[in-house]
């Protein structure tokens, strides 16, 4: 697979450049198919597939994802694209996937992404069954630096889970798929599908009168990732039933081959009261993150 130079970015401003300045004439249209040559297939999910891709003129490597307009309205999830759109269009962070455009055709939407070399994240965890602690601890360092950006424009993911992240050229994380994210605070209105073990306790509390959330969701998700990332599956994975009752008791027990400070951090954030969630902040801090990044650049080891 190519690798993406890093002057791809400049060269994406420079295709930003020259598209915003086609916009001064309404007839140029702002990206289009044709623009595109497509390369293998890179993957698949429940709406769309995502396509190796070079702009022409630019020889730009991205990822073109296409969503069909049929299948996102038999799943009533064109409001989650559209604000999928709305809102990755306008981050820019290194751990967060970039979104550069997007377009559509009759039958399709097409969003036009950053291209992440090494693939999926949880391929790699299901390969290596579990990470060594210095691995789950920088990724979890990259994903707390994510988090913060995201909350400080206040956008929840709602959905950290290894398969909505992927790997870049350099090992680096990438959180994908903004399909579930919301402007904080927010009451859950969509219905929910997929798997439960990330959801915290606030989220899964049927009928709960104040079911409205906010950032911190995404502190308890992190406390499952660290948990996952460590033991190589979820801490309350169960039957659906049990697994609700679990997360609603926070009752998960950590084999012994954890260090103390991962168990610590973990317990920190797999906390009920989200108000008692340890901080962002000090998640970059805590002995078990610092211990490790210390050991160079958020890379793989040579
Ligand atoms: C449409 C697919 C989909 C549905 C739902 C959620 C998501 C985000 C994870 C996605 N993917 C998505 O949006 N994606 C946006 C993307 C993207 C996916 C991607 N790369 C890959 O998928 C990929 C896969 C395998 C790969 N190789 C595997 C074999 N190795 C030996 C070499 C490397 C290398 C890259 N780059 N930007």
């Amino acid at each position: 697979l190519p690798t993406v130079a890093p002057r791809a970015s400049d060269e994406v401003a420079q295709i930003e450049r020259k598209s915003a300045s086609l916009l001064d004439q309404p007839s140029i249209k702002h990206f289009h198919l044709g623009m595109f040559e497509i390369g293998r297939p890179l993957g698949k999910g429940k709406f769309g597939r995502v396509y190796l891709a070079r702009e022409r003129t630019s020889g730009f490597i991205c990822a073109l994802k296409v969503l069909h307009k049929s299948e996102l309205s038999q799943g009533r999830v064109e409001k989650q694209v559209r604000r999928e759109i709305e809102i990755q269009s306008n981050l820019r962070h290194p751990n967060i996937l970039q979104l550069f455009g997007h377009f559509h055709d009759s039958k399709r939407v097409f969003l036009i992404l950053e291209f992440a070399a090494k693939g999926e994240l949880y391929k790699h965890l299901r390969r290596e069954n579990r990470f060594p602690e210095w691995k789950a601890s920088q990724y979890i360092a990259q994903m707390a630096s994510a988090l913060r950006y995201l909350h400080r424009k206040h956008v929840i993911h709602r959905d950290i889970k290894p398969e909505n992240i992927l790997v870049g050229i350099h090992g680096e994380i990438k959180i994908s798929d903004f399909g579930w994210s919301v402007h904080a605070p927010n009451s859950r209105r969509d219905t929910m599908c997929g798997t439960l073990d990330y959801l915290p306790p606030e989220m899964i509390k049927p009928g709960s009168s104040d079911n409205s959330y906010n950032e911190k969701v995404d502190l308890w998700s992190l406390g499952v990732l660290t948990y996952e990332f460590l033991v190589g599956e979820a801490p309350f994975e169960d039957t659906p039933v049990m697994t609700q009752r679990r997360i609603a008791r926070a009752d998960m027990s950590i084999p012994s081959f954890v260090s103390p400070e991962a168990r610590d951090l973990i317990k920190r954030l797999l906390v009920l009261d989200p108000e008692k969630r340890i901080p962002l902040d000090q998640v970059q801090t805590h002995p078990w993150i610092v211990k490790h990044c210390a050991r160079g650049s958020s890379r793989d080891k040579p």
